[in-house]
């Protein structure tokens, strides 16, 4: 089962969301910045590098929002999700593109992966953080 460790960075009452690009497994698909866990780190450090790799932005974990174990024709998962948010100093307009701040009341609008439905329920009813 491969571990992944993902972002969900909120600023404002937006997330950073990207679309998985081609080639990719579930490409076409949006998704919250995330990869695979390379050990010995904690997906927690997972969460913060990839998400520093993928979109340029240096957030920190505040809590883990939701693990979802998930099995997909391309394997098994296990997603651990974490809420984070921007390190102090670190500008929202720092964010890479394709990715976007998309506003949570947006979120429905785009086609998540099914291992997302859970979560996307949970920031959905959520207070926002700042
Ligand atoms: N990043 C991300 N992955 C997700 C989300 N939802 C979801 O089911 N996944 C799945 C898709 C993949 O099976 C797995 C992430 O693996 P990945 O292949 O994107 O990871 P990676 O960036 O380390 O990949 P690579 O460098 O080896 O290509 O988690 C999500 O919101 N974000």
């Amino acid at each position: 089962m491969q571990i992944i460790g993902i972002s969900l960075v909120e600023h404002e009452n937006c997330y950073v969301v990207g679309i998985r690009p081609e080639g990719a497994v579930l490409a076409g698909f949006a998704e919250f910045p995330g990869g695979k866990q390379l050990l010995p780190e904690s997906t927690s450090e997972t969460a913060v590098r990839e998400c520093r790799e993928e979109t340029g932005l240096q957030v920190e974990a505040l809590r883990l929002l939701h693990q979802e174990q998930f099995t997909y024709e391309h394997g098994e998962v296990l997603l651990d999700f974490w809420q984070c948010k921007l390190v102090d100093g670190q500008s929202p307009d720092s964010l890479q593109a394709p990715w976007k701040w998309i506003p949570r009341n947006e979120l429905d609008s785009y086609s998540f992966p099914p291992a997302n439905a859970v979560v996307l329920e949970q920031i959905r009813i959520s207070t926002p953080v700042d």
